[in-house]
């Protein structure tokens, strides 16, 4: 039996978007970042780190830019169909695994320091599912629906979800069907084991891990990203 510290896992990686806001000519997942496409530089970030065996990306049915990456060939990677939505294309990841844990995480993150994946990934030791997030810092509002404060909401309990997102596969792999099965509105893995009424730990990330969904996201990825690189993938 392999001790918990030194147990490898594999990612799910939704990468099936069309990425609607980023209002590019391209899937954003295919946009070029410091000489290679985001998904790419997710996809090393991933498999770089000691802890990380296989990946399982999730690609649009009809993509026309996955099979021409170099990477797409690589032997610790099994290409899936993905869905309607971002939960359709991580449950079809999920089908395609026989493991004990999962981790989730998202194609449009390629910010991922290593320093936060080893926190996350220490959850297997306590035995207790859970996601990267870091706590709002400004004030929130909520709007009226004519664009006015409708209140100002207590922030202090209110986190940031980021991804990856970690849970016993067989449990999430149930939670996320019937949460489907049921209309319910799961945004994140977190949702569907929440609505599943399973408990889900928040572990501190660094905010430097963005998704990448406006393309003013882009510039902040590229700057992020190329000090990741110089700091072995990881913020000091
Ligand atoms: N049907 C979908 C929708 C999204 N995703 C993936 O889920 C991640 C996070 O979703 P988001 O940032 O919303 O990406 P898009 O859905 O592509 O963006 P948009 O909502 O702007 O179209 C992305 O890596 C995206 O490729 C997916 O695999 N399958
Ligand atoms: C899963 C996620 O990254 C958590 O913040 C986020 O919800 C995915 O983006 P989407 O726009 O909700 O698809």
């Amino acid at each position: 039996m392999t001790p918990p510290s030194k147990q490898q896992f594999t990612v799910v990686v939704p990468a099936a978007g069309v990425g609607k806001r980023m209002r590019s000519n391209m899937p954003k997942q295919y946009l070029p970042l410091l000489g290679k496409t985001l998904l790419e530089h997710c996809l090393d970030n991933l498999i770089a780190h000691p802890r990380i065996k296989h990946i399982v990306v999730a690609v649009h049915p009809h993509d026309p830019y996955f099979a021409d990456l170099p990477i797409a060939q690589a032997p610790w990677l099994t290409r899936v169909n993905g869905g309607a939505e971002r939960a359709d294309s991580v449950l079809a990841g999920l089908r395609a695994i026989d493991d004990e844990w999962v981790l989730v995480h998202d194609a449009a993150r390629p910010c991922l320091p290593h320093q936060d994946l080893d926190a996350l990934l220490d959850l297997a030791d306590e035995e207790q599912g859970g996601i990267l997030a870091y706590a709002v810092r400004d004030t929130m509002k909520q709007a009226n629906a004519a664009g006015f404060v409708a209140t100002t909401l207590d922030r202090s309990h209110l986190w940031h979800a980021l991804t990856p997102q970690f849970f016993p596969l067989a449990e999430l792999r149930e939670a996320l069907t019937l949460a489907l099965n049921a209309n319910a509105v799961i945004t994140d893995e977190a949702s569907a084991m929440e609505w599943a009424g399973k408990p889900v730990k928040l572990v501190e990330g660094n905010p430097c891990n963005i998704k990448v969904t406006q393309p003013i996201d882009l510039m902040l990825a590229e700057f992020y990203l190329s000090k990741l690189l110089k700091n072995g993938r990881s913020f000091l």
